[in-house]
């Protein structure tokens, strides 16, 4: 991730674009991706994982769109002073403690719907 942090930024600089490059167009040109991305499963109904019976170009595709994304998503991070990679992981320790593995098991419910009778700590 920092890799792909730098060099956007060179991307960036070397073209002169941070002047196109404030947080809102960031942000928009990020859902534009996302929504490149949900083209591409656009009317295929449910897909499975490997996505099996896609062409190659259809998976190349998918692949550079998913880059688009995450190219945009680190470089708006970046231009709202976020940083990133290691505000994930400490995300992602707040969903372990929001979700206790051995409480949550199997269900897929959201942190709101457990009630206080299955341990919810107050919300
Ligand atoms: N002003 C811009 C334009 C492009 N890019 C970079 C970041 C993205 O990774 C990629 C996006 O390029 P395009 O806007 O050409 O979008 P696509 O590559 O998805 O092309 P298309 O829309 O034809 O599928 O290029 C950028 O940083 N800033």
């Amino acid at each position: 991730m920092e890799d792909i942090r730098r060099l956007q930024a060179q991307f960036t600089a070397e073209r002169d674009w941070n002047q196109f490059h404030q947080p809102r167009n960031l942000l928009l040109a990020l859902v534009g991706e996302v929504g490149e991305v949900a083209e591409l499963f656009q009317w295929k109904g449910e897909v499975a994982e490997g996505l099996p019976g896609w062409t190659p170009s259809q998976r190349e595709a998918l692949s550079h769109e998913l880059s688009d994304v995450l190219i945009y998503l680190l470089e708006l991070a970046e231009k709202c002073h976020v940083d990133l990679p290691q505000a994930a992981l400490a995300k992602m320790e707040l969903n372990a403690k929001k979700y206790p593995a051995g409480r949550v098991q199997g269900s897929a419910k959201k942190y709101t719907e457990y009630s206080t009778e299955d341990g919810e700590q107050g919300h």
